[in-house]
């Protein structure tokens, strides 16, 4: 065993996860590679290492720290080297030097006692003084808070956000109520402070514990879709996670309602549980499509004249059920267009835009991803964004779930209609948030296909507001696609429709091959990809997408993305690799953004690296290809579609996942050339109508689905899909 003392001159490596370093520490000998786990560490800081000399093949001699101490610095030479490491903001090396010639081995203790007299020095005025000396005792503060926070088994990257929040009152918070953690600190949930409070050793049935596990599974069941839970639901479910009796939760809800964090509501013989802020959001939604639903007294026979002249200036013919949405979304502040695939939706959204921009008015289109923002751009010619965008969100999306919107009721959206495609997406937050800038007397039009997956956030918005029948809303049936070009629209009809479709394999746009194993699956997944469709549908390989039901097992998304990687992209000495927690990129892996980041800069370049347009945002679902991989300076470069690159630095890579297989909720919002389903047995809840329906409608020129036909059947037959708990479409009838 090796016993070193020396300071810490730069820090090569650091994970803030599990606290792994390394870094160069200098010492009266030189300079030596160190490697260990360090709970707290900072440029300048003076140590007392234990540990063992190992040779690494390509850094070479390195010292694999066992123990360590950090060490005051003591003698002038340290405390200098400490000051003037940039560990104190303010202070460089020259005032360092200036700073502990005046004082020399006394500095620290004249900070601790004494700190207006840094002032003497020349160059640091008392304030600066004062700001000095708060540094430094900060940073032993939170030095300590760390190892505190560490015998709790609490991660680095927690115990930062965690003193962060509380400083100094860290302490009483852990001892009293570790469960206010979960209240607040983003990333923190019930099951971690619970983990935390049984180290500290807070009994199982104290009150602070069993109100935080109610809570915590009633915002478990917000992440299902729902908004609120009956009370005998909630109940069972938090006594079982709790372990505590069934009778001991009902006085406790009662306590959540009167610190306002729930809201009870009696529907017949049943109670409901809201989390109050989800309550007063559905009310608040309904408030505002009420208000925003003025009648507009235009005459009928005018407006059919102006559609008239507008079919003879395109050349166009829209049917009775397109006309008279036309004329509702004119006469009404909110409209809503709703029908399957094929039924004339968009042609319907662009007889819409001419209509209003005829009259003079301004025009806002908006959908729910980026995926859907450019399809609407293209299919409409006229410029869509996402809602995001439209509201313009300010900083991270995270934020922007707390209402962070430039747009919102006191800077409303100026213009005279708003049209929002592929509105099924849409959660009850968003639309509250989108309702919030909108202001009355401008036409609100939500256009969606009702059949398609619920929104992935709480709430089924399109469905209720449909269901209130506070609106108008058009639902076009017709299906103007031909039967002869088109079975992926005529199968989705009949899948939605509860009907048997035909697999006899005798379409040009939809296959059913019929395998019963996983394996034999995937192999006729990659004859698909690699072989038949690209030329079949005359589209680059990775423009054909393989959409999976889940992401877990033989056929989920995981393991396909594995083995999709291996054959279709497999490893070779001229592809840079890039490992990142359990994912494995390639150069050369088709990726997926996994979140919104409307700070994520992207660049076109010309080939010689001129570049010729740049800007930012990347968007949840985007799929790109993985171009190249710098160690050097650690970043991913991703290309994306119409050229556009990014730079992914390592630390940011927890954003991109493989996506030669992606789950079919994701796929949402998104068209492709081909699509290809892989289909056995799973369970019921997440087998149902919709998510093949969802499935099949993805694709343009040909659907392939692989796997067992029963399946298939039972899928189209299954309408018992997760039943979400909303009341928007009540709150709506409530204030008619
Ligand atoms: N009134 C009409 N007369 C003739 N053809 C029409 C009419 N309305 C729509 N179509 C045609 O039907 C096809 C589907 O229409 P459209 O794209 O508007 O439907 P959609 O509901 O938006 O479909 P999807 O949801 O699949 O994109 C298009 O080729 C369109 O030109």
């Amino acid at each position: 065993m090796e016993k070193i003392t020396g300071y810490i001159d730069h820090i090569i490596f650091r994970n803030e996860d599990n606290g792994y370093t390394v870094f160069q520490l200098n010492n009266e000998e030189g300079e030596l590679t160190c490697v260990g786990k360090f709970s707290y560490i900072g440029e300048g800081e003076f140590l007392e290492l234990e540990g063992e000399y190992t040779m690494h093949p390509s850094y070479g001699m390195q010292l694999q720290v066992t123990n360590h101490r950090i060490k005051e610095p003591e003698d002038r030479e340290s405390i200098e080297r400490y000051l003037g490491s940039g560990a104190v903001k303010g202070i460089g090396p020259a005032l360092a030097g200036k700073i502990v010639a005046k004082f020399g081995e006394d500095t620290f203790r004249i900070m601790e006692e004494e700190p207006e007299r840094l002032a003497e020095i020349k160059g640091i005025s008392e304030r600066k003084a004062r700001e000095i000396c708060v540094q430094v005792e900060e940073k032993k503060d939170l030095r300590q808070a760390m190892i505190y926070l560490q015998k709790y088994g609490i991660s680095i990257h927690l115990a930062v956000k965690i003193y962060q929040k509380y400083g100094l009152g860290t302490y009483s918070v852990l001892e009293e109520n570790p469960y206010k953690l979960a209240d607040d600190i983003e990333g923190v949930g019930f099951r971690t402070a619970d983990e935390i409070a049984s180290r500290i050793g807070i009994h199982t049935d104290s009150d602070f514990r069993i109100q935080s596990g109610i809570f915590y599974t009633l915002l478990q069941s917000v992440q299902e879709g729902h908004v609120y839970l009956e009370e005998n639901v909630l109940s069972e479910r938090a006594a079982q996670l709790l372990e505590v009796e069934l009778k001991d939760i009902e006085k406790y809800l009662m306590d959540l309602a009167m610190s306002k964090k729930v809201v009870l509501k009696q529907d017949r013989e049943k109670v409901r549980v809201y989390p109050a802020q989800y309550y007063y959001m559905e009310m608040n939604t309904a408030r505002m499509l009420k208000e925003l639903n003025i009648n507009y007294d235009e005459p009928d026979d005018l407006i059919r004249r102006r559609i008239d002249k507008l079919e003879e200036e395109t050349e166009s013919t829209l049917d009775e059920q397109q006309k008279r949405a036309v004329a509702e979304a004119v006469k009404h502040g909110i409209f809503i267009l709703t029908g399957g695939p094929g039924t004339g939706k968009t042609t319907t959204i662009n007889a819409m835009i001419r209509y209003f921009l005829s009259e003079g008015m301004d025009i806002r289109l908006a959908a729910p991803t980026g995926r859907a923002a450019k399809r609407m751009t293209e299919t409409t010619g006229y410029e869509a964004q996402t809602i995001h965008r439209l509201l313009e969100v300010s900083g991270s999306p995270e934020e922007s779930s707390k209402g962070g919107f430039g747009r919102n009721q006191d800077n409303p959206l100026e213009t005279d209609v708003v049209i929002i495609d592929e509105m099924s997406m849409v959660d009850l937050t968003l639309m509250h948030a989108l309702l919030s800038s909108v202001v009355p007397g401008t036409r609100v039009i939500f256009v969606g296909d009702r059949n398609q997956l619920p929104s992935v956030g709480p709430g089924k918005v399109l469905q209720d507001l449909i269901e209130s029948h506070a609106f108008p809303v058009m639902m076009l049936t017709r299906i103007f696609r031909q039967a002869q070009e088109s079975d992926i629209v005529v199968n989705a009809h009949r899948i939605n429709a509860g009907e048997e479709v035909r697999l006899d394999n005798k379409s040009r746009d939809f296959f059913f091959l019929k395998r019963q194993d996983a394996d034999v699956i995937i192999s006729v997944i990659l004859t698909l990809i690699q072989k038949k469709l690209p030329r079949y549908v005359k589209a680059k390989m990775t423009d054909i997408q393989v959409l999976a039901p889940m992401k877990k097992g033989l056929l989920g998304v995981e393991r396909l993305n594995r083995i999709l990687q291996q054959y279709l992209n497999p490893p070779s000495v001229k592809k840079q690799e890039k490992e990142y927690g359990e994912r494995l990129f390639r150069v050369g892996d088709k990726v997926m953004q996994t979140k919104n980041n409307y700070q994520l800069e992207w660049e076109i370049a010309t080939k010689y690296g001129l570049v010729v347009d740049k800007g930012v945002g990347v968007f949840n679902g985007d799929i790109g290809i993985v171009t190249a991989i710098h160690t050097y300076d650690e970043t991913v470069e991703v290309e994306f579609d119409e050229k556009r690159k990014v730079k992914y630095p390592f630390k940011m890579l927890d954003e991109l996942e493989l996506a030669y297989a992606i789950t079919i909720h994701k796929s949402q919002g998104s068209e492709y050339p081909a699509v290809v389903i892989p289909l056995l047995a799973g369970p019921r809840q997440l087998y149902c109508r919709n998510l093949l329906y969802t499935a099949v409608t993805r694709a343009k020129k040909c659907v392939t689905l692989v796997g067992n036909e029963t399946v298939f059947r039972e899928m189209i037959q299954n309408v018992d899909e997760q039943k979400r708990n909303t009341s928007l479409a009540e709150r709506i009838q409530e204030i008619l």
